[in-house]
């Protein structure tokens, strides 16, 4: 299977809006607050294959939106939407790597785009429910009647035809409302179909709630805690699994005044993806408990050490690390078909080997 490479970088800025153009037409509704004047934390966030280093599309896209950092949009763009301003930025960067450019208004929302203009709308949702697993092996702890503030992001894609927005998020937010009511303050295996309410069962059980209301529909992720989850197009299970390990680093192969030549650190962030089948028993692809354990070596070579001291690894810039550690997980999890690993919040690199969309950008 055919290896990409993606460098990811993130850059904030903070702006005024009103979604509207000069002459008072807009998108949305005439009552929808987003009219009005208002303001948003930005985060712009790009995906390219190649780059020089991670740090520098980094430095590229926060130069690509410094301009509208504490600035009003309307002057840049005429119909700020989150589509539009990554047109735009995708416009300033205009770099030939580019994969996509995205923007998220919210924490909760966001629209990433590629070179064509297909995209790829997204919004978050929370509920809290309790839940057991009826089937685990005696002892574990998913047995035992627990409970999760479960996310669940709804993604949405098309190509956008030159329009200024894509999926209205409120036509997320209306088709999501009736599930909330019904997961929000339940336990889920009393929902009907949900009696081994795994992510996986879970996801399922949504999409085929929500495809006939929304036919955009192409992805259901499911947070079931902060650091494991699996995403359901209809046809296939992507789970994942988050590991957090600090460590020292120097990269004697940077330029010679680049600072990163020097000891130092970084608190990453790896995400390990695995596409399988869904075992019809457990009702999950694999347990997530058993990605951790499987992955617990190569976690002791990294967490708390010095990355140049890694066996089989010249250089620990984040790509070839995330090949070390494909080579190194390839054994123990062969349902691994994807490693995101961010140095820094939203600035790092995706590795993707597997079959089925890999370019998921969340
Ligand atoms: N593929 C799946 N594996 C597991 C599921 C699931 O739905 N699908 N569910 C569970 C449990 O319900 C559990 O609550 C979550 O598991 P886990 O990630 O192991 O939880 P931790 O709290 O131990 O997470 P850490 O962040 O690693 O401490 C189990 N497996």
């Amino acid at each position: 299977m055919n290896e990409t490479l993606f460098y990811v970088a993130a850059a904030p800025f903070e702006a005024a809006c009103r979604v509207e153009n000069a002459l008072g037409q807009s998108p949305l509704s005439a009552a929808h607050p987003a009219r009005r004047l208002h303001g948003h934390s930005f985060l712009a966030k790009v995906r390219a294959i190649g780059a020089s280093s991670v740090e520098a599309l980094r430095q590229q896209l926060a130069h690509s939106v410094a301009p509208l950092d504490y600035n009003d949009l309307n002057q840049f763009l005429p119909m700020p939407t989150d589509e539009n301003l990554a047109r735009w930025i995708r416009a300033r960067l205009a770099l030939p790597s580019v994969a996509s450019v995205g923007v998220q208004s919210t924490l909760h929302q966001g629209a990433d785009l590629d070179l064509a203009d297909n995209a790829h709308i997204w919004r978050r949702f929370r509920f809290e429910a309790a839940h057991r697993l009826p089937n685990v092996a005696p002892g574990h702890q998913c047995g035992r009647m627990h409970g999760h503030g479960f996310e669940v992001i709804l993604h949405a894609n098309q190509n956008l035809q030159a329009q200024d927005m894509g999926v209205d998020f409120d036509r997320l937010a209306a088709v999501w409302q009736p599930l909330h009511d019904q997961l929000h303050h339940h336990c889920l295996n009393d929902i009907p179909g949900l009696d081994n309410p795994t992510s996986e069962t879970l996801a399922a059980w949504l999409w085929e709630r929500l495809k006939p209301e929304l036919d955009a529909l192409s992805w259901v992720s499911v947070y079931e805690t902060v650091t494991a989850g699996c995403h359901y197009d209809g046809q296939h299970y992507r789970i994942w699994k988050d590991q957090r390990f600090e460590s020292a680093l120097t990269l004697s192969r940077a330029d010679p005044a680049d600072s990163v030549r020097r000891l130092h650190g970084h608190s990453y962030l790896l995400r390990l993806h695995l596409t399988a089948p869904l075992d019809t028993v457990m009702g999950w692809t694999v347990d997530y408990g058993d990605v951790k354990t499987q992955f617990k070596p190569i976690y002791q070579q990294l967490d708390h050490h010095n990355l140049n001291d890694l066996t089989g690894l010249d250089e620990p810039d984040p790509a070839s690390l995330a090949r070390w550690i494909r080579t190194q997980a390839a054994a123990g999890l062969p349902q691994l078909d994807r490693i995101d690993l961010y140095e820094t919040p939203g600035c790092g690199v995706v590795l993707s080997w597997g079959e089925h969309e890999p370019g998921l950008p969340v």
